[in-house]
Parts: structure tokens; sequence; C-alpha cells
């Protein structure tokens, strides 16, 4: 099995297109087969080495490592050779028709109430009226006769699919500058390339049409096809490279994890909850391409941050442990994560509860005869995760006070905020001395 991302290098990937390259890598991960990422830049005026390398940055970034690599602007050889073999088998037939002569015609055909299907005039002309375009200057452009048999396909997503060749024009593979179509060369290159799978955007359901025939007419085979329903911001909008909205890079650069990314583009589309995932291994093991719907679905960045959050509050030492060392917070250890991960809706907050442990913060000292008291109860080292038990249950009997009335105080002396990780936690990580300090701080 193989299976390919094939996107644009027009602009930052967004999550939409981000969706397609996951579940084409789980799916590929989950089958023991391939996973090809091939650019489509051939549109010279519009893609850049910059976006190429973008894509390629996003995707490592998502940990969507890929076994085989390819570039269209590298191949255009191998789209000269098959459409000299659509030109010999008689497939493909020039046509002078302008832009403006077509856009006429269609206005004609609608008028009268006929669907505006393209007639087939260059396939009627004859040698000389050819001849005669050629000598105005006229250079032609292709298309691709379809042959009138029904088109169908079961696809894996959508169910059954049947389109009527009659009711499609003859698709253009060829412009008049010479270059390629995309339903062309992604054609070529999966057969080529070995692609048996395609899982991408129902923007490509009337290419897929075209496709079947032209895998057939080039003698490949054709591959299953998956189309998922478009991605739609929380409003409803739909997402383009070329805006910039809910890009990869604007989420990462929000410090949203990559795995938080992952777990909910999995997901979404599916019956199945979302929930926070720690590694992508855990999400090749359940999916399942039968899973999604044809529904569209929305990406909500509330419930992404709040996905976020879940998955802070579970992420292991260990999985932070590179980032914090990259960044010479060697004085985070274990016991630290662990108490203020809890805490977290971005991992750059650990520096916030640094200070609280390892710096100097203003204490917040609204009650100071309480906390004078609490100081002198304050029990002697060594602590552990008891000592605040045995200096609350302490206090409480000395003064009377329970709940929010004895906690509050303690809590916004010693970290002069109001709320925050487990003080039986953070306690014995401030230390005794400290914690003296800052309660004598009045
Ligand atoms: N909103 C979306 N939701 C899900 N998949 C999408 C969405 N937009 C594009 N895709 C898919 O992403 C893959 C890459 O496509 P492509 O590079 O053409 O992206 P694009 O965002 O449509 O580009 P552009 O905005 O530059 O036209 C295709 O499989 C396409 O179907």
């Amino acid at each position: 099995m193989k299976v390919r991302f094939a996107p644009s290098p027009t602009g930052r990937l967004h999550v939409g297109n981000a969706r397609v390259a996951l579940l084409n890598w789980l799916w590929a991960r989950r089958e023991g087969g391939a996973f090809l990422l091939r650019l489509d830049d051939t549109d010279s005026e519009r893609s850049t080495a910059a976006f190429a390398a973008g894509i390629e940055e996003d995707l490592s970034w998502l940990g969507l490592t890929w076994d085989a690599f390819a570039r269209q602007s590298d191949r255009s050889e191998r789209y000269e050779a098959a459409v000299g073999r659509l030109k010999a088998s008689g497939r493909l037939y020039a046509c002078y028709e302008t832009a403006e002569e077509l856009e006429l015609k269609r206005k004609l055909q609608l008028k009268s109430g006929r669907p505006p299907i393209y007639d087939r005039a260059g396939l009627k002309l004859t040698d000389a009226e050819r001849a005669a375009f050629e000598a105005e200057g006229r250079r032609p452009h292709w298309r691709f006769r379809l042959e009138a048999t029904p088109i169908a396909w079961h696809d894996l997503v959508q169910g059954d699919k049947r389109f009527e060749s009659q009711h499609l024009s003859d698709p253009v593979l060829l412009r008049g500058d010479g270059r390629p179509l995309y339903t062309l060369s992604s054609v070529v290159d999966d057969i080529e390339l070995g692609v048996t799978h395609v899982l991408r955007g129902e923007d490509h359901v009337a290419n897929t049409a075209v496709q079947v025939q032209l895998f057939d007419a080039l003698g490949g085979a054709v591959p299953s096809f998956a189309h998922l329903p478009l991605l739609t911001d929380a409003g409803g909008q739909g997402l383009s490279k070329r805006l910039g909205a809910l890009s990869l890079q604007a989420l990462r650069e929000d410090s949203i994890e990559a795995m938080t990314i992952n777990s909910y583009l999995a997901k979404l589309g599916t019956p199945d909850p979302i929930a926070p995932r720690q590694g992508l291994d855990e999400l090749v093991a359940d999916f399942d391409v039968g899973r999604f719907g044809r529904a569209t679905p929305k990406f909500d960045p509330a419930e992404l941050e709040h996905l976020n959050a879940k998955l802070l509050h579970d992420m292991s030492y260990d999985a932070v442990r590179p980032w914090l060392e990259a960044r010479g917070l060697t004085d985070v250890s274990a016991a630290f994560w662990l108490a203020v991960r809890g805490n977290l809706a971005r991992r750059g907050e650990v520096g916030l509860w640094r200070q609280v442990v390892h710096g100097e913060i203003a204490s917040d000292i609204e009650e100071p005869d309480y906390i004078a008291q609490a100081a002198e109860l304050l029990p002697p080292e060594p602590w552990d995760e008891c000592t605040w038990s045995l200096w609350t249950g302490a206090l409480k009997q000395a003064t009377g006070r329970k709940g929010k009335a004895l906690f509050l105080p303690l809590r916004r002396a010693l970290t002069g905020e109001s709320s925050g990780p487990e003080l039986a936690a953070l306690l014995p990580l401030i230390g005794r001395e400290k914690a003296l300090s800052r309660l004598s701080a009045s």
C-alpha cells in the first residue's frame, strides 16, 4: 500500500491540509504501507521554494515523516511522455477556441437550456481547419476524449459514486503554453510512483471522475479513493493556504502542542471521542478510514485550547525533558513538572511556576496576624508531600479556620497567586527557608 500527500507550495499548510496529511500518514502506518510527500509545484507563478520548505517544516513538526519524496517540477519529461502516448492513441485532441469563444459557447448553451458541456468542436476539425488556426498564430490546448461509459467507483468515505461521462466536458490536460494540468500530472505520478490509495479532500471528486478514465487510458491500475469533506473554521468559512488562516505555523507560534493538533484532527469528523494522545502510535492503533463521515467538520480553536491543556496535564516528564533542557530549565525536576503540569494551558507557563518555586515573588498578605501564626507553626525540615497537611492541620486546630479561610491566605502569601498547583506538592519544592521569608514579608 502506498499513499501520498500532494500539496501545492503556494502558502503555509492549514489545519485542513494537515488533516489530509495526518490521515494519509496514519493509514500508511496502520497498513504497513508507505507515505509519499509530493509537491505539486508546477504552478511556477504561485509556488515558491520557501513555501515548499515551510511544508516540510510543518509536517516534520507534526511528526509526519515521509518514506518517499517527489517534486512535480522535476518530472516534466514524464508528463510529456504521457501526453505523447495519449495523442498517439487518439485520446488527446487539439482545440483552438480562445477563452472568450468558450465563454460565449457556454452562455449560448445556458440560454437555450442546454448544459454547458464542451461541444467537442476540436474533435471535428479537418486538417485544413487546424492548419488555418495555426496560420493565424493560434496555439492549441489539448482535451482528453472521455469514453461514453459510466464512471463509477466505491469511495471509502462517500460510498458508491457514479458519473455519466456524457454529462462531463472533456477536460483540458495540456494548456496552450504546453504545461500539463494537475488532472494529468497527478495521474502520471500516481501510476509511476505506485500510489494505491488516494485520500484527499472532496474538492477533488470531479477530478477523480475524469481521472478514473485517465488511469485506464495510461494503462495504470485505478487506485482506491477516499474523499473527505473540507474542514471549515469555527464560523463555517472555508480555509485556503493563500489566506493563512489556521495555519500550522501560527498554531505552533501560539505554543499549541503538535500532538494536540494530531489528536484533534485524527478524530474530528468521526463518532469517536476526541481525547489527548501523547504519541502518534496511539493514533495509528485505532485509525480506520471507514469512521470518517460526510458532514463538514468545523475546526474549533476553543476545543483545541481545551485539548491542549488536557494533553499537558498528562504529559510525562520524559516527554518534556528535551524541551526543558534545550532552554536551560534544568531546575525543573520530575517532581516539579508533575506538581505544575495540571495547571498549564501552554508548556511555556512552566516559567511562571519556576519563578514561584525558584525565583522571587511578591507575597500577597492580607491577614498578617494569621500569616504570622502560620509562620510560627511551619514544621521543621525535612519536608515531603505530607508537610502541607501536617502544617494546615496544626493551623486549623490553633485558629479554628477551615476551608478557603484556612488555605487561601497561605496560597497567596506563598505563591502570590490565588490559584495554582496543589500546595502539598509545591511546598516541599519551595522549601522552608523561602516559605518562611514569604510568610514574614509583611
Ligand atoms: N479545508 C480543507 N479541509 C480538508 N482538506 C483540505 C482543505 N483544503 C484543502 N484540502 C486538501 O489538502 C490537500 C492539499 O491541497 P492543496 O495544496 O490544493 O490545498 P488548498 O488549501 O486547497 O490550496 P490553495 O488554498 O492554495 O488552493 C488536498 O488533498 C486537498 O483536498
